[in-house]
């Protein structure tokens, strides 16, 4: 594995007041990372300070073991798209944006790039005649000049149709699948949750969570529940054995059970008591349920 990004302690304050409290984590090469926090929790403060935008109060980081001014050619960042100018087409744009850059880039390579985020048909027009969504496919067309190793998307979906918001991820596991690290945030949580790898969850200017989605979920708020058909009175002395939970209805019991471990040795106890399963489920917290529970 090689560490992308490594991040130590950093700390920003504006004034007196403290936005980032001491924020470490790190990341690896190929990883699509989500990065997740209510508005004003610092999200974008972090990402200036990753692009070389505003400095931290204290603290370091290091992009593929390099300081910020030798990583800066291996970061491509998508841009505000407001700044496109309205007059130059999207050729003109990336063309200027890689010499601004010093990326060495043939039309060639661009015209690919446009080719890859879908705007093959709109490469001779001017910005001016661009859709929001068609803004946003050639702001991640800039991201991408000289295929950088880690590239960071601020809300790269939206205001995105459907269609388009399902392209752009699609744009971003390739990003991965090319071994490239995709730091990316979004107030779409179902769809972070569906995209990354891991996520991390910024709250009151700390990582309060971190991990895939597996490690995410609170291991004691698994819900499972084993669904029995009754032919007889359940022994209630029995079922109590198994769980401290359980309903009782005229036909079938539901028995519910907080640990994954404790599922097997349930399930052979009640066959071995001739009781009759016919359903076992486990519902999952979402992204959504694990963020309002650690803002909660
Ligand atoms: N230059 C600045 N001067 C003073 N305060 C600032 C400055 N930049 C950001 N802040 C404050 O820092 C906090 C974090 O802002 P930031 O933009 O990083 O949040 P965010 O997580 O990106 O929010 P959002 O989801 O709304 O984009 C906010 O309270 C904001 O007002």
């Amino acid at each position: 594995m090689t560490t992308v990004l490594e991040v130590r302690d950093i700390q920003k304050s504006f004034g007196k007041t403290e936005v980032l409290r001491g924020v470490s984590f790190s990341i690896e090469r190929g990883e699509i990372f989500g990065f997740l926090g209510r508005n004003g929790a610092g999200k974008s403060t972090l990402i200036h300070i990753l692009t070389g935008v505003k400095y931290p109060t204290s603290g370091s980081f290091q992009i593929l073991g390099l300081p910020i001014e030798e990583a800066k050619r291996h970061i491509g960042v998508f841009p505000d798209i407001d700044q496109f100018y309205n007059e130059w087409t999207a050729m003109q744009h990336l063309t200027f944006f890689a010499k601004l850059q010093k990326i060495p880039c043939s039309k060639a390579e661009l015209e690919a790039l446009l080719r890859q985020v879908g705007l093959q048909n709109e490469m001779k027009k001017k910005v001016k005649q661009y859709s929001f969504g068609m803004k946003k496919k050639l702001g991640v067309a800039q991201a991408l000049i000289g295929q950088p190793d880690f590239i960071i998307l601020d809300e790269p979906t939206s205001g995105l149709d459907p269609e388009s918001a399902i392209h752009m991820r699609q744009l971003i596991h390739q990003m991965a699948a090319n071994c490239q690290t995709v730091f990316v945030t979004s107030h779409n949580l179902n769809e972070l949750e569906k995209m990354s790898d891991r996520i991390a969850i910024l709250k009151e200017g700390h990582i309060s969570n971190i991990g895939t989605m597996e490690q995410l979920r609170n291991v004691s708020n698994y819900a499972i529940e084993i669904h029995i058909m009754l032919d007889r009175t359940p022994e209630e002395a029995f079922l109590q054995t198994l769980t401290t939970r359980y309903e009782v209805n005229d036909t079938n019991v539901t028995l519910f059970l907080q640990k994954k471990e404790d599922v097997a040795e349930c399930i052979r106890a009640l066959v071995f008591a001739n009781y009759a399963i016919y359903k076992v489920t486990q519902k999952e917290q979402t992204l959504e349920e694990i963020f309002l529970q650690t803002e909660s």
